[in-house]
């Protein structure tokens, strides 16, 4: 089994870096660590940065997660091949590129390119942040694909990855450490990348950002809300090229070594918004019935 230890970044390409790049400075709130070689390097946390803009066809490039060292990665190397996945060790210039030690790629089951990193570069001073957004660190990031099942067995046979909770078969949210998410697949006709989430410090961090997000007319995709599986609060908003962002806080972990995955109806208005939902739930089916006056 291959031990992943934390996201890492996500890497995208875009046609328009100086709109992709200001966005995420002025607007997400992240700092411009710099570029080089048609690489943009956004940071949000102590990680060098956790999203690359790479200069040529807007889309996701790429998903990186962190191993803890070379032996690890050879071994994941080994079990991938072993498990009949193609991988491509990358050159030290594409581990230069992404501010890493060394890394190996391989395409998930659809097609969305991850990449096992070691020695992600780490920056000891906080970052000088594009706007007073409150953002703590990179939360998760959140795949397409066709068969979310078929993606849970890959992810769930191959790494250290639980399932937190499903939302029928629209999504699965996954853990590989106490954090109830940091990888979740929603269902999607193509590989892509759905979102990518950052953490903020406090509800009124959220509640300022969704204000300040609609002064500046940016497209809010859903929220503010709550999810009923991670209890977070959260926005979605929609960047340039069609990257969509999540702020959120308050993700819950699970330190529950019995942990059972709840499995979301995902018909109900209230499967990923708890605010949209009933504003009491009948907890028993007594007061279940008392409630349809049964
Ligand atoms: O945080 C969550 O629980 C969550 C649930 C559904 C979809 C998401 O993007 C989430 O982050
Ligand atoms: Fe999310």
């Amino acid at each position: 089994m291959i031990t992943l230890h934390d996201i890492a970044y996500v890497r995208s390409g875009t046609a328009d870096a100086a709109t992709a790049v200001g966005f995420a400075v002025d607007v997400v709130g992240m700092e411009l660590l710099g570029h080089e070689d048609g690489v943009w390097y956004l940071r949000a946390d102590q990680r060098h940065h956790c999203l690359a803009f790479e200069e040529g066809e807007a889309g996701v490039l790429a998903s990186g997660f962190s191993l803890a060292d070379a032996e690890a990665l050879a071994d994941a190397e080994n079990q991938l091949t072993a498990a009949g996945v193609t991988v491509v060790r990358g050159t030290p210039k594409q581990a230069r590129s992404r501010r890493v030690e060394d890394f190996l790629a391989f395409d998930d089951p659809f097609g969305n390119r991850i990449e096992l990193v070691t020695g992600q570069v780490q920056l000891a001073r906080p970052p000088h942040f594009g706007r007073p957004a409150g953002i703590t660190e990179f939360g998760h990031l959140c795949l397409d694909a066709p068969d979310v099942r078929e993606a849970y067995r890959f992810w769930s046979t191959l790494f250290n990855i639980k399932v937190s909770d499903w939302i029928g078969e629209l999504a699965c949210l996954m853990r590989f450490d106490p954090v109830h998410h940091k990888l979740a697949v929603f269902r999607g006709s193509e590989p892509g990348l759905c979102h990518i989430n950052f953490q903020v410090d406090s509800l009124d961090d959220v509640m300022r950002n969704w204000r300040f997000l609609q002064e500046r007319g940016v497209e809010i995709e859903m929220g503010p809300g709550r999810h009923p599986q991670s209890t977070a609060i959260f926005v979605y908003f929609k960047g340039p090229e069609g990257l969509t962002y999540e702020y959120s806080y308050g993700v819950r972990r699970i330190e529950e070594p019995d942990w059972v995955p709840r499995v979301f109806d995902p018909s109900e208005p209230d499967a990923i918004d708890m605010w949209r939902g009933p504003t009491q739930r009948p907890s028993t089916q007594a007061q279940l019935h008392r409630a349809l006056g049964a």
